[in-house]
Parts: C-alpha cells; sequence; structure tokens
C-alpha cells in the first residue's frame, strides 16, 4: 500500500522503458504496477517476471505486478507514469483520464510530440488532464537494457511544481540511478526529441564510414540545432546543455543500443526505411519526430540544416549520398553569429 514517502505508482506501456522503469521503482520499494495492452507480455512480466520480447532474459522485480486492466492499474496509484510511445501518448491519456484518482499527478518518460499536431507532450497532458493535475517529465540518457540491469544512470525530471517534481525524482532515484530536477519542461521535452533526429544522422554518418571527426562534428552542429529552436521557442540554454539534451543527444549518437542510431547506421549502408524499422523491431521516434521539429522550425523561420536532411533521407526523398553532398556544400560562416546566445 501506498505511504506518505512511498507514493503507489502505475506505470503505463510495457516496452523496453517502460518496464525498465516499472521494475526500478518497484526495486526502490513502492508498490508498482505495470499496464500493457499485451495480454500474454504482461502475464509473462507477473507471472514469470520477465518481459520476454523487450527486455529477454532480464530478471525483473517479484514485487513487480502487471495487468492489461487500465482501469485496475491505475485504482490505486498516486502517480501515474506514461511510458507509451508518442504515437499512443493521446490515446493513453483519453483512456485514463477516467479511471485514474482524481488527486494522482501525471509524469512521463515518453520522447517526441503529438504526431499531427506537434503538439508538445506537456500541451496534450496538460488539455486533457486539466490545470490541477501536477505533471512532469522525466527524461535523460537512459537506455532501457542499461537501467535494468542496475548500470548506473543520471536522468532528470522538469515539472512547474517544484514539489512535485521532486516526489517524481524520489520515486526513482535510488542506489545506481541519478534523478536531477529542473523547471523548464518545454526545454527538457525538446531536447528528448531532437536527440533522435540527431542520432539518425550521426548513425547515417558511421553507416557511410564517414569517421569520427565528422561523427563529433553532427554531434556538436546538432547541440547548436537544439540550442537556436529552443532560443526561438524562448527556452534556457543550460537545460539542453544538461542531461535532457547534451547527455542524451551523446547517448543517443553514439551508443549502438540507440534505436536511432541503429536506423542510421543501417540507411547509411544502404538499407531502405522499410527493413531498417522492421529489422529493429521496437520504436523508432525519430520516424516521426523529424517531420515534428522541422514543422515547428520552419514555422518559427529557424533554419536546421542536419534535421532538414534526416527528415528528407527518411521519407526517402534523397539518398544519404546526396545528403552528405548537400551539407558539405553549404556556405561558410561564424561558428557563432554575433548575437545568438
Ligand atoms: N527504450 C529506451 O531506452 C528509452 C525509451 N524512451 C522513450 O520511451 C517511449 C517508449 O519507448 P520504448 O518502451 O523504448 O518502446 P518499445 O518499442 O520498447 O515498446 C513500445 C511499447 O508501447 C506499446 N504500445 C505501442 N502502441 C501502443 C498503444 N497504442 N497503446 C498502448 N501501448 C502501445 C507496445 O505494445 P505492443 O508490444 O503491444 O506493440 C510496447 O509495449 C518512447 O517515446 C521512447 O523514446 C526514453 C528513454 C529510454
Ligand atoms: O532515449 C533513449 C536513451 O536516452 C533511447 O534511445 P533510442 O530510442 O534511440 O533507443
Amino acid at each position: 500500500m501506498a505511504s506518505a514517502d512511498k507514493p503507489a505508482v502505475a506505470v503505463l506501456g510495457s516496452g523496453s522503458w517502460g518496464t525498465a522503469l516499472a521494475a526500478l521503482i518497484a526495486r526502490n520499494g513502492h508498490t508498482t504496477i505495470l499496464w500493457g495492452r499485451d495480454r500474454g507480455q504482461v502475464e509473462a512480466v507477473a507471472q514469470r517476471h520477465e518481459n520476454p520480447r523487450y527486455l529477454p532474459g532480464t530478471p525483473l522485480p517479484e514485487s513487480l505486478a502487471a495487468t492489461p486492466d487500465l482501469a485496475e492499474a491505475v485504482a490505486e496509484a498516486d502517480l501515474v507514469l506514461v511510458v507509451t510511445p508518442s504515437h499512443a501518448f493521446t490515446e493513453t491519456l483519453r483512456a485514463l483520464a477516467p479511471h485514474r484518482r482524481a488527486d494522482a499527478g501525471l509524469a512521463w518518460a515518453t520522447k517526441g510530440f503529438e504526431p499531427g499536431s506537434g503538439r508538445f507532450l506537456h500541451e496534450v497532458a496538460a488539455d486533457l488532464m486539466g490545470p490541477d493535475v501536477p505533471l512532469a517529465v522525466v527524461t535523460g540518457p537512459s537506455f532501457a537494457r542499461e537501467v535494468a540491469l542496475g548500470l548506473p544512470t543520471a536522468v532528470t525530471v522538469h515539472s512547474d511544481d517544484e514539489d512535485f517534481a521532486q516526489t517524481v525524482a524520489n520515486v526513482l532515484h535510488g542506489p545506481t540511478f541519478r534523478a536531477y530536477t529542473g523547471n523548464d519542461v518545454q526545454g527538457a521535452e525538446l531536447g528528448g526529441a531532437m536527440k533522435n533526429v540527431l542520432a539518425v544522422a550521426t548513425g547515417v554518418a558511421d553507416g557511410m564510414q564517414l569517421g569520427l571527426n565528422a561523427r563529433a562534428g553532427l554531434i556538436t552542429r546538432g547541440l547548436n540545432e537544439m540550442l537556436r529552436l529552443n532560443l526561438a521557442l524562448g527556452g534556457r540554454v543550460e537545460t539542453l546543455m544538461g542531461l535532457a539534451g547534451l547527455g542524451d543527444l551523446v547517448l543517443t549518437c553514439t551508443g549502438d543500443l540507440s534505436r536511432n542510431r541503429r536506423l542510421g547506421l543501417a540507411l547509411g549502408r544502404g538499407q531502405s526505411l522499410r527493413e531498417a524499422v522492421a529489422e529493429i523491431g521496437q520504436v523508432v521516434e525519430s520516424v516521426q519526430t523529424a517531420d515534428e521539429v522541422m514543422r515547428l522550425a520552419e514555422r518559427l523561420g529557424i533554419e536546421l540544416p542536419i534535421s532538414a536532411l534526416v527528415r528528407e533521407v527518411l521519407h526517402e526523398r534523397i539518398t544519404p549520398v546526396e545528403g552528405l553532398r548537400m551539407l558539405l556544400a553549404r556556405e561558410q560562416k561564424p561558428e557563432f553569429p554575433p548575437g545568438l546566445f
């Protein structure tokens, strides 16, 4: 049962990240229940303490409960943590609304935008939950598999409500998992979304064997794209210089556990988008996010050359070789135009 210092938690989404976070929270001593739409998957978590599809071979705590019934999952929860992919975020919140306890807070570890509308996920959450529900985003460099194995990890929790950010961070924080807090929700969300697009770019370059200089150049100029878009949105530089931006960018652009990087690698080696996505077999957020990032940038009149080329490559309108040629042919310019920051 919940107690004041150990809120009961419902985690929605039984993929790799939802399962890893639910296991972490259960190990931290919270009553924790994982909801997933796939009955077989959920039964395996509840009875065999394993998620064979998304975290095969990784033992999960026996205290972690699981159910395919959303109403049951959230009935007793003080905190609901949504970890479905961005394309399922809105429908998950809609399904959740009639069942959640009125005083339950809502956090999410999803990265991306609402597809089609391009809304930030905090905008979707505020719209569907109303003004009285405390909201927070959990983000940062965190491969699910490493978290599930108990390897050291640092993330950040951003909320407009300082106490709620601390509550969510306390639920996650543990011996090998550090949870920092902040209050720049939009900046944190932007970093988590954009790094997926930029990981495709570095993956493509590595798949084409362009070398380590190219990789470092793309990461750094990619960070510059994040910063410029965030500034145009009125965001703060430091958020993107921290775990939500630079940290996650470095992890995803260099770590082969990243599905977005692996998509880029496959495209750079000449595979088709369809083949590559099917082979990865898990959510690859950049496919949708590249469109939403560029729609946002175009609306604000911000030029993002790397992200723009990733979008074109993902739509198979240009080849990686053409993309490279276009990037290298860009005009020379100052690294930091006056007045940028
Ligand atoms: N994996 C990671 O290391 C990290 C992931 N994230 C983010 O977390 C989010 C979830 O990713 P992740 O867990 O990795 O994805 P996975 O591909 O591992 O799993 C996706 C999960 O979402 C479920 N799902 C898909 N569509 C729906 C839907 N319409 N309603 C309910 N459930 C649905 C899938 O169910 P089914 O099996 O039935 O299809 C599956 O359980 C993404 O935004 C990702 O960017 C953030 C940090 C780290
Ligand atoms: O967000 C992640 C790590 O922080 C996971 O990245 P991928 O979705 O590219 O695997």
